[in-house]
């Protein structure tokens, strides 16, 4: 098996996880809606720009900080929330964050997550956003707001693509459950991924941290997100919710999921902050485009203020640029740095900041651009001919 160090960009780090975790919990992570159009799609579309150079322009030092949700960051990338995290390694969110301060870099935290928001915060003094799903019990919003405030949590993200879980075929097909339920065959599964199991089945207890002291499903058994997210995200979510939730808070806000600048321009006149531009890595609305041929019309719509974060499809450090170059603040990752926490913990999470982070670097010097503020529209364009 192809070893961490030997690891040079985020598809080796992807074909570890994929051997070091049983397949249903790979397949989750890896996985999309339907066909998996999105999906590809997301990844795909950064190939269809391609990046105009200056040159001789002085890049013996590249400045490269910026600030996003009104927090610093080293570089324009942050780590977008994931749900059910613990599943993937014992060491969970915690080790996440921890690898995401070191570089410098924002953390957020999912609804979804199974560590304590309280215990994220106190372990981890680097800017950090908490991500919202809105339940049928109202009172876990209000909860939340409150929650954050106290923790320190810098800024808060509303997730609006998940009216109803999108149809996860791998999902139906592995019979994934949260937590992973014990049959025989996921039994032999486990047996055959001991690297996984140790940590995994030996580790603090699976559970929703944030929310299981309201709504503990998980209880009475394994169940399917499928039925979860059926039976307690709420679908009447609408623009009132956003309006309530940013006086509420009264801070960065960031509505994540929006896709069109119509509703970019909304999400500011509701009172967010910013927008994440997402389909949720693919895995909601399968069809929906990618999110970096969104963002030149979206920062058109919003004007230079708010932050407009390109989610989605991004595995290079060279996508960053593209999406930058496009008007977008910065970019987001998820399962980049879950394969990096498959593959090996915090030590996998850093490696994949590092080799993203370095492939930033060295994409604006050969660029010819020293500063990440210079970026502009005249440094990329949709490639002639691309098929
Ligand atoms: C395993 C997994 C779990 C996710 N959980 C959440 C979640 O709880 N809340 C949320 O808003 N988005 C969630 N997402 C979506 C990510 O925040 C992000 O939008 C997406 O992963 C970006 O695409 P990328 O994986 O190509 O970087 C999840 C994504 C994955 C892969
Ligand atoms: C636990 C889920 C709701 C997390 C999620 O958003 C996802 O799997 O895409």
């Amino acid at each position: 098996m192809m070893q961490l160090h030997r690891a040079n960009n985020v598809a080796d780090l992807r074909r570890i996880a994929s051997r070091r975790l049983p397949r249903p919990i790979f397949d989750y992570i890896d996985g999309g809606a339907d066909d998996e159009v999105s999906l590809r799609r997301n990844v795909d579309a950064f190939a269809r720009y391609d990046l105009i150079p200056d040159v001789l322009n002085d890049v013996s030092a590249i400045r490269t900080e910026t600030r996003i949700f009104g927090q610093a960051s080293r570089w324009p990338l942050m780590l977008s929330p994931t749900g059910l995290t613990r599943m993937f390694h014992g060491h969970a969110e915690l080790a996440v964050a921890r690898a995401a301060a070191k570089h410098g870099l924002i953390y957020s935290l999912s609804t979804m997550g199974t560590t304590r928001l309280e215990d994220l915060a106190q372990a981890f003094a680097g800017p950090k956003v908490f991500q919202i799903y809105i339940f049928k019990d109202r009172g876990l919003t209000a909860e939340f707001v409150a929650r954050c405030k106290d923790a320190g949590f810098d800024g808060l993200a509303l997730t609006v693509d998940t009216p109803v879980a999108g149809n996860r075929e791998r999902d139906r097909v592995s019979g994934f459950s949260l937590p992973p339920k014990l049959t025989l065959t996921s039994l032999l599964s486990f047996a055959r991924h001991p690297a996984w199991s140790l940590p995994a089945l030996t580790g603090a207890k699976f559970s929703l941290a944030n929310v299981s002291h309201k709504v503990d499903l998980l209880a009475s058994g394994p169940m399917s997100l499928f039925d979860y997210i059926g039976a307690q995200f709420d679908r009447s979510v609408s623009w009132r919710d956003v309006e309530w939730l940013a006086s509420q808070w009264n801070g960065p806000l960031a509505i994540k999921g929006v896709m069109t600048p119509e509703d970019a321009r909304r999400s500011v006149a509701s009172g967010a902050t910013g927008v994440m531009v997402s389909n949720h890595g693919g895995r909601q609305l399968d069809g929906a485009p990618a999110p970096i041929d969104q963002i030149e019309a979206v920062r058109a719509a919003v004007g230079d203020a708010p932050d407009v974060i390109c989610d989605g499809g991004i595995r290079r450090g060279s996508d960053v640029v593209k999406a930058l170059a496009l008007g977008a603040t910065a970019c987001s990752i998820g399962r980049p740095y879950l394969y990096g926490l498959a593959a090996g913990g915090e030590a996998g999470v850093d490696r994949v900041l590092s080799m993203l982070g370095d492939e930033f670097q060295r994409t604006l010097a050969l660029a010819g651009v020293n500063d990440v503020a210079a970026l502009s529209r005249r440094h990329v364009r949709k490639s002639e001919g691309w098929r």
